[in-house]
Order: C-alpha cells, then sequence, then structure tokens
C-alpha cells in the first residue's frame, strides 16, 4: 500500500487507512480494465519476447501479418483476427480494450465538415447506403454519428468480422440505435453494399502491411459509385522528422500485434495512387 499511496493510487489519510483516488476510480472502470488487462496479459509478454522474435527473422521490419511477434508469442501461423475470432473471451477483451482507447476522445464529426462535404452537397435517400463503417468493432463511432444527425436519411451499415458480429450483438442493441450489422471479411467477400455515399474506415489500415491495404483499397473502390461514393480513412499521418506524437506508441503496438505500421504521408500518398483514388483532402 505504501507504494501505491506513493504513485497516486490511494489516499492514506490515518496510517494504515486508505481511500480511493481519482485514479483508482478509473481503473476500475470497464474500459480501463480491459486496458490494463490486455496491456498486462498480452503485450508485455510479446514485448519481452521481441529481442528472440526480431533475431528470427533477422532483424527486418515485421511485415508479414501471419508471423508478427504475437504469432511468435502464442505460436499460431493464422492472421491476429482469426486468432481474436477462435478465443471468445480475448476477442470481447480486446473489443473492450478498443472501445475504452477511444473513450472520450474526438469523433470525425468534431474536425470534418461532415453537414458541408458529405450530407447537404446531395439528395440522400432513407432507404440507400449513407455510412458503411468497415471494421467497426462495437459500432462507437456508428452510434455517435446517429446521435449527431438524427433527421439525416439513409443507412448506416457497420461491417466486421462474423465473430465480432456476434459478440457485439452480445454487448449493444445497435438495431434500436439505428445500426444494420453484417457479417463482412476485407479480404474473402467483395464488399456487398454498392453506391453508399460513404465508406469509412478507422484504424484498419494501420493493422495491415501495404500489400493487404491496396487489396482493401481496391474492394471498397469496386462498389464505390463515381461521381458520388467518399472514402474516409481515419488514421494517424506521421510527421516525417522528430515525431513525438502518441502515434508512435501506438506504430510500436500494431507492429506487435499483426505487423501494422503507422505511416507518414508518402506511403499514404503511394497507396493511393496505386489504387488509382484521388485524394481530395490529407
Ligand atoms: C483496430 S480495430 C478498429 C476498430 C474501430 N474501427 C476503431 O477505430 O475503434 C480493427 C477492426 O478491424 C476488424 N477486422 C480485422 N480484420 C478484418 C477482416 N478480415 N474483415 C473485417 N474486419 C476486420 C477487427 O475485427 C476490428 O474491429
Amino acid at each position: 500500500m505504501r507504494l501505491l499511496v506513493a504513485n497516486g493510487f490511494a489516499d492514506e489519510p490515518v496510517q494504515c487507512e486508505y481511500l480511493p483516488t481519482a485514479i483508482s476510480k478509473e481503473l476500475v472502470q470497464r474500459g480501463s480494465v480491459t486496458l490494463v488487462e490486455t496491456l498486462v496479459m498480452y503485450f508485455l509478454t510479446y514485448i519481452q519476447n521481441l529481442p528472440e522474435y526480431f533475431e528470427a527473422i533477422n532483424y527486418r521490419n515485421p511485415d508479414d501479418p501471419l508471423f508478427a511477434p504475437l504469432q511468435y508469442s502464442h505460436n499460431i501461423t493464422v492472421d491476429t483476427f482469426t486468432w481474436l475470432s477462435q478465443n471468445p473471451d480475448t476477442l470481447k477483451r480486446f473489443n473492450s480494450f478498443m472501445e475504452g482507447y477511444r473513450g472520450n476522445r474526438p469523433h470525425w464529426s468534431d474536425w470534418f465538415p461532415i453537414r458541408e462535404r458529405i450530407l447537404d452537397s446531395q439528395v440522400l435517400d432513407q432507404d440507400k447506403p449513407l455510412l458503411v463503417n468497415i471494421g467497426a468493432g462495437r459500432g462507437y463511432d456508428l452510434m455517435k454519428f446517429r446521435s449527431r444527425f438524427t433527421d439525416v436519411p439513409g443507412r448506416l451499415i457497420l461491417q466486421d468480422l462474423p465473430a465480432v458480429i456476434d459478440e457485439i450483438r452480445g454487448a449493444y442493441d445497435l438495431k434500436a440505435a439505428g445500426v444494420e450489422s453484417m457479417a463482412f471479411d476485407l479480404f474473402a467477400d467483395v464488399q456487398p453494399v454498392k453506391d453508399a455515399r460513404v465508406y469509412y474506415l478507422k484504424s484498419v489500415l494501420h493493422d495491415w502491411p501495404d500489400t493487404k491495404t491496396a487489396l482493401i483499397l481496391n474492394n471498397i473502390k469496386q462498389a464505390m459509385k463515381p461521381g458520388y461514393s467518399k472514402l474516409i480513412i481515419e488514421e494517424f499521418i506521421l510527421p516525417d522528422t522528430n515525431d513525438a506524437s502518441l502515434a508512435c506508441m501506438t506504430d510500436l503496438a500494431v507492429m506487435i500485434f499483426s505487423s501494422g505500421l503507422e505511416r507518414n504521408r508518402q506511403p499514404w500518398t503511394d497507396l493511393m495512387l496505386l489504387t488509382g483514388l484521388r485524394v481530395l483532402q490529407f
């Protein structure tokens, strides 16, 4: 307890009597519990194994989703999201981790002019797809969108792996929130929702190396209606030099997790050129 008091996790108003602090109260919230569990039970092991992992791959930059430090540590040969799908408890913890990590961080409607650029410039139809959130996790981005734009017609569609869709159904009533859910595999399925106004990907592409990312983007491109559909990608763009951002940590985390990476401007530009998508705004 002395150590906890010294580090602000408890108060000791009287000798050997303890009270919670703001930090310990936060730490018992679901999002924080799963965040700490995920870091300690999983990431710590992967990080400890990094020296031998790098030796095993001859000190190359990890670029194989089937052989990231996570795969090395668990001795598995499937990609990370397939492994999560096969382990319901771990998947549930990961989804709660993502939800907790998102916490009350800004929503894209806080910084992107959605009304001007997406909603007001087109006639929208109640029965047509307005927003398809691909790799949406528990759907918090869509629910926030619905609560901000209650008057806007159009379908909001959540897509993720089948196991994730099952897990979400246990956690939320998406239908009541006006969100449709749809099982979809980025690599095995052709995008089934055609001609949506927006396809939205947040923190999905950073999980995959360039070859896989190009496949994902091409798949979406086939479903887009020229001159109408937009693809919105929400990811970090790392500065080219002297980066001091939170994204450096995520860069390492996704490398360990799935041989993923955060990108600076040039690789994003190269990917867009490769897929022939016209970039309107960085
Ligand atoms: C890092 S999480 C991001 C979740 C959410 N977009 C967010 O920003 O909080 C990546 C998401 O991609 C999904 N995903 C991974 N591989 C997928 C695949 N092959 N097909 C569909 N979704 C996939 C995962 O299940 C997960 O929900």
